[in-house]
């Protein structure tokens, strides 16, 4: 290592934390029918630039819902069981929860999301910041799309030496990271263009 070498630490992939069969069979079936039923009411996603929230098809693809009617409280629960394993799974500082925010993902044919922080990509508000990311992904059987790995970066660009490492959404499999962590979804392929053959998502952060 030269003397201007990154620690190791900072070029390897960050920290994240993996769960498979989080839901449950019956309650990812309940959320596939909910998407179908909804599937008017999904709208483009937006990021966060200076100027507040907006649509950027340079950087994000994708249509997103954050109404999950009455599903909100059972996965509002599952999802709060899991934090304080997560933050010491992850070694993240232990932080008290002011509310989790929950958005539902679609990504079809073409979506992606470029490189990003979700420290950054949040709704501006004073009273709470992201602090843990959580993505449970589903789908429908057989799976209908390719691509759209979830490529976790190190501190350090890829540019400088970083590395990173694909994760490939698994149905009912829960993915967790700290928000402040560089991440992006690869672009997706969906031969059929079919909205259920979407890359499904429910993105839950964790507001400290
Ligand atoms: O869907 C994923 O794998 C991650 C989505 C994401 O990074 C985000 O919405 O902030
Ligand atoms: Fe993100």
């Amino acid at each position: 290592m030269s003397p201007l070498s990154p620690p190791e630490a900072f070029t390897r992939p960050g920290a994240h934390w993996r769960i498979e069969h989080f839901l449950g069979n019956d309650l990812v079936e309940t959320l596939l029918s909910y998407v179908e039923a909804n599937q008017s009411a999904f709208v483009p996603t937006t990021v966060t630039n200076t100027k507040g929230m907006c649509v950027n098809p340079n950087k994000r693809v994708s249509l997103g819902l954050r109404d999950f009617g009455v599903l909100r409280d059972a996965l509002e629960e599952r999802f709060r069981a899991v934090m304080n394993e997560a933050v010491e799974t992850l070694r993240l500082k232990p932080f008290g929860l002011k509310r989790l925010e929950m958005e539902l993902v679609a990504h079809g044919d073409g979506a992606f999301f470029h490189t990003h922080i979700d420290t950054q990509t949040g709704a501006a508000d004073d009273k709470s910041f992201r602090a843990l990311s959580a993505v449970l992904y589903f789908h429908t059987l057989p799976k209908g799309y390719q691509g759209g790995e979830l490529r976790i970066h190190s501190l350090v660009p890829a540019t400088e030496g970083g590395r990173f490492i694909d994760i490939i959404p698994g149905r009912d499999t829960l993915l967790l990271f700290p928000a402040w962590l560089p991440h992006e979804v690869l672009p997706v392929s969906c031969d059929s263009g079919d909205f259920m053959d979407s890359r499904f998502a429910i993105n839950c952060w964790f507001r400290r």
